[in-house]
């Protein structure tokens, strides 16, 4: 690893660190009572601080505010559900058995989300949480996937390539120093993002049953998901 690339490594996992889900949510989490409603307000909270913090970490990762505003917003748009599950995998993966994750699986089960969706997303966590990600994977991972050049509407795809490149060379070199024993650890990382591709079509379902039962959104999750 070169003495940039560590300096890239630094930058990107400070941002990441930097953004994280206020203590307030989190709190929160713990102390609401379980209706359905209540916990559907819970979640909404949840995902539109999870944006917000999605937003700033993306304002960090060098290069990204010098590409075309329109392309920086299909970006932001394409990857928000992809970077929103790969932070709740983290947390979920990362925290004590007794910590918030047993709360909020209780809290997803009893919001209104169909058992068809529901599974996936345990699944993706799980699948996730066998990985045993160091916090510097987690955040490259992210930032890659932010710069996936093929999202829709994105004009200037040679652009975002030129970004995602350094950090799929700056991962690959980190799985090989983190995990010696596993030389297919990287291609099962960027497998991951496949799987994570999938949940896509899962949460627009969701959204739209949602939005069907007049359930209400946040004017950011209404703008990042059109809805
Ligand atoms: N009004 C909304 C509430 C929650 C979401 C959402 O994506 O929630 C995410 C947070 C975790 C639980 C479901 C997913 C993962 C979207 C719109």
């Amino acid at each position: 690893i070169t003495k940039e690339q560590r300096a890239l490594i630094k930058l990107i996992v400070d941002a990441y660190n930097r953004h994280q889900i206020p203590q307030d949510v989190a709190k929160k989490l713990l102390q609401e009572q379980y209706s359905v409603e209540e916990n559907f307000l819970l979640l909404t909270e949840m995902a539109t601080s999870q944006v917000q913090v999605l937003v700033e970490f993306t304002k960090s990762i060098p290069g990204f505010l010098s590409l075309d505003h329109e392309d920086q917003i299909a970006l932001l748009k394409g990857s928000a559900v992809e970077a929103m599950f790969l932070r709740s995998a983290q947390v979920f993966s990362r925290k004590t058995p007794n910590g918030h994750s047993e709360v909020l699986v209780e809290r997803i089960r009893k919001s209104g989300i169909s058992e068809e969706f529901i599974t996936p997303m345990f699944n993706f966590y799980k699948s996730i949480g066998e990985l045993h990600m160091v916090p510097e994977e987690q955040a490259i991972l992210t930032a890659i996937t932010i710069l996936t050049p093929d999202r829709p509407y994105v004009k200037d795809q040679q652009a975002v390539e030129r970004l995602q490149e350094p950090m799929l060379d700056v991962l690959r070199k980190l799985c090989v120093l983190q995990h010696p024993q596993e030389p297919q650890y990287f291609a099962r990382l960027l497998g991951r993002l496949t799987e994570l591709r999938t949940l896509n079509h899962y949460h627009a379902e969701m959204l739209t049953s949602w939005r069907m039962n007049d359930h209400k959104f946040t004017p950011l999750l209404c703008e990042i998901w059109d809805v």
